[in-house]
C-alpha cells in the first residue's frame, strides 16, 4: 500500500479526491490537510463534507516546516491548492522520495512568459517546471507514468483537449481558422470559498474571462494551435459542456472524423463516443468524458461537443487515473468497474 496524504482538503476538488482514495485498493490515505490559518484545521473532513462523514479522517493545519517532512514519507502527494500555495511549496514537496500531483494551475504552461501574463505573478521554480509532466491522461500515459510531478489539467482544457486532439493529432483543421470554443461551467469550478459573484443570487448564465482567460494559453499549448475560448458561468453546480466549431482541412469529412476519434479513444474506457449530443446530467459526479460531433460538407465546417464533471474529469478523477499510471495500474482503477 502506498502512503498518500492530500493538501487542501477541504475544498471542493480535495474533498472528491478524499473520497476517491478512500475508495482505492492500492493506497492509504491517513492525513490530510488545510493550511496553517485555515478555521477548519481540527475539524473531522465529515463535518465539512456530509459525504465523508463516515470518515475518520480530521484536516491538519499544515506548516512549512512539515512540507520536507511530507516529502521524505510520503509516496504521493495530492496538492489541491490554490495556484500560489502550490507555487510557493512544490520545490520541497517534490524535492524527496514523494511524487507529487498537482491540481493547480501552477505547472501548467512551460512557457514562464505566458504564465506571469495570465497568473499575475512570475513563475519562479524552473527546476520543478522542468521536471513537470502534463496529465492529461488519455494523451500522455507514457510521460505521466514516469513522472515525479504531474500538472494535472484545468477543467476546460480537459473538455476542450479530449475533443480538439484527435484533429490537430492528424492535422485534420485548417490552419487559416481558429478552432472557437464556447464552455459554460458549474459554480463549483470557482471552488468552495464564498464570494458574492458566485452566490446563489448573483449567478445568471454570462461569459467572462473573454479573449483573456488563462486556459487559453493552456488549451494552445497542448494541442499546437490557436484558439478562441469563451468560458460562461452557469447556475448549476457542476459539470461542463464545451461547443467547439472547427473548419475542416480540405478533403476531411465525417469519415475521416469518425476514424480519428475512433482510432483515439478506442482502448480508454472513460471518454465515451456519444451518438447523441452530450448532456450534463450524464456526466456529473462520474470520471468521464462524452463526446459528438457533426461535419457539415457544404460548409466544411464541424461541430464537436464534450461533456464532463469539472470537479471529477476536470480535477480529481484525471488525477487518479495521473495516479493509476504512476504506479503501473489500469488508468481507470478505482474509478470504473474494470
Ligand atoms: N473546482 C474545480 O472545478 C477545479 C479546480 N482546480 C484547481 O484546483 C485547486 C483547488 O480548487 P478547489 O478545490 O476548487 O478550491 P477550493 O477553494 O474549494 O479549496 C482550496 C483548498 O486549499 C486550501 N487552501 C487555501 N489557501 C491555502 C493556502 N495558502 N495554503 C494551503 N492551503 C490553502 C483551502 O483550505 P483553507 O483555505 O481553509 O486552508 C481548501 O482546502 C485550485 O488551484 C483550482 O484552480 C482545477 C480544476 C477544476
Ligand atoms: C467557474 C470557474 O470559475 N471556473 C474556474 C476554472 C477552474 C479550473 O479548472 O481551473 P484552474 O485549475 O485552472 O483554476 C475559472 O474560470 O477560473
Amino acid at each position: 500500500m502506498l502512503d498518500v496524504c492530500v493538501i487542501g482538503a477541504s475544498g471542493y476538488t480535495g474533498a472528491q479526491l478524499v473520497e476517491l482514495l478512500l475508495g482505492h485498493s492500492e493506497v492509504q490515505l491517513n492525513r490530510v490537510f488545510v493550511s496553517a490559518a485555515s478555521a477548519d484545521a481540527g475539524k473531522p473532513i465529515g463535518t465539512l463534507h456530509g459525504r465523508l462523514a463516515s470518515s475518520r479522517l480530521t484536516l491538519e493545519a499544515l506548516d512549512e516546516a512539515s512540507l520536507a517532512m511530507l516529502a521524505d514519507t510520503m509516496d504521493i502527494i495530492f496538492l489541491a491548492t490554490p495556484h500560489e500555495a502550490s507555487h510557493q511549496w512544490m520545490d520541497q514537496l517534490s524535492g524527496g522520495k514523494a511524487r507529487v500531483l498537482d491540481l493547480s494551475g501552477a505547472f501548467r504552461l512551460q512557457d514562464i512568459q505566458a504564465f506571469e501574463q495570465y497568473y499575475g505573478f512570475a513563475h519562479t521554480s524552473p527546476e520543478a517546471l522542468s521536471k513537470t509532466v502534463y496529465g492529461l491522461a488519455e494523451w500522455y500515459p507514457q510521460k505521466i507514468s514516469k513522472a515525479n510531478v504531474v500538472a494535472v489539467p484545468g477543467c476546460y482544457p480537459t473538455a476542450s483537449l479530449c475533443a480538439l486532439k484527435p484533429l490537430t493529432a492528424q492535422n485534420l483543421l485548417d490552419p487559416a481558422h481558429r478552432p472557437v470554443i464556447n464552455a459554460v461551467s458549474g459554480v463549483s469550478g470557482a471552488g468552495r470559498k464564498a464570494a458574492l459573484a458566485n452566490s446563489f443570487c448573483e449567478v445568471s448564465l454570462q461569459s467572462y474571462g473573454v479573449l483573456g482567460h488563462r486556459h487559453t494559453p493552456e488549451i494552445e499549448a497542448y494541442c499546437g494551435v490557436p484558439v478562441i475560448f469563451t468560458p460562461h458561468l452557469g447556475n448549476f453546480k457542476r459539470g461542463i459542456l464545451a461547443t467547439i466549431t472547427v473548419k475542416l482541412a480540405n478533403g476531411v469529412g465525417a469519415a475521416m472524423l469518425q476514424q480519428a476519434y475512433q482510432q483515439a479513444y478506442q482502448d480508454h474506457p472513460l471518454v465515451r463516443l456519444r451518438n447523441s449530443w452530450p448532456k450534463l446530467d450524464d456526466v456529473v459526479h462520474t470520471p468521464f468524458v462524452d463526446l459528438h460531433f457533426k461535419a457539415d460538407p457544404e460548409s466544411g465546417y464541424a461541430v464537436i461537443s464534450a461533456a464532463i464533471d469539472n470537479v471529477m474529469k476536470g480535477a480529481a478523477s484525471q488525477a487518479i487515473q495521473c495516479l493509476n499510471l504512476m504506479i503501473g495500474q489500469p488508468a481507470a482503477k478505482g474509478l470504473i468497474p474494470l
